[in-house]
């Protein structure tokens, strides 16, 4: 057993998100990107948002978006939680966004959802 792992206790909750090593814990696990990690994907042929700290790889929805593709860009890379919220997005539009999911944000990083289900929005937990 690793060093880190023995000083590295996670809640019954946390231990369905964090892992030691960076990598998922299982096929179940979601996947974890940083938003160090997340900048990299800031253009029109590899785009990536965060949304209610979740991961999108929107880049195959940048040319349907009925907004136009400059907003998706101007946050290419970037947390677009309240460009998302602000601009009155439908129940269809959420439900669209759910179709580019790639994994979440870490804990350490989120805003929104924290370890045993506590969710400051409305969006889906
Ligand atoms: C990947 C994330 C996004 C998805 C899936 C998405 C999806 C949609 C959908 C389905 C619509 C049609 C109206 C509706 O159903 O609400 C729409 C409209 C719109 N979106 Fe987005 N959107 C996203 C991100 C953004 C962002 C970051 C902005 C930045 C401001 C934005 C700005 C707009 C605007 C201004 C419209 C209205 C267009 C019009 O009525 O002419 N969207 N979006």
């Amino acid at each position: 057993m690793s060093m880190a792992t023995e000083i590295f206790t996670p809640s019954r909750h946390e231990f369905n998100y964090v892992n030691v090593n960076g990598k998922p814990r299982s096929e179940n696990t979601p996947e974890e990107f940083s938003l160090e990690e997340i900048a990299d994907h800031d253009n029109l042929t590899d785009c990536w948002i965060v949304v209610y700290d979740r991961v999108y790889d929107i880049t195959k929805f940048i040319n349907e978006h009925p907004g136009g593709a400059d907003v998706l860009l101007e946050h290419a890379g970037r947390d677009a939680t309240i460009a998302f919220r602000s601009t009155g997005h439908s129940s269809l539009a959420i439900k669209t966004l759910e179709k580019y999911y790639v994994g979440n944000l870490p804990i350490r990083q989120r805003i929104f959802r924290k370890p045993g289900g506590f969710v400051v929005s409305n969006m889906p937990a």
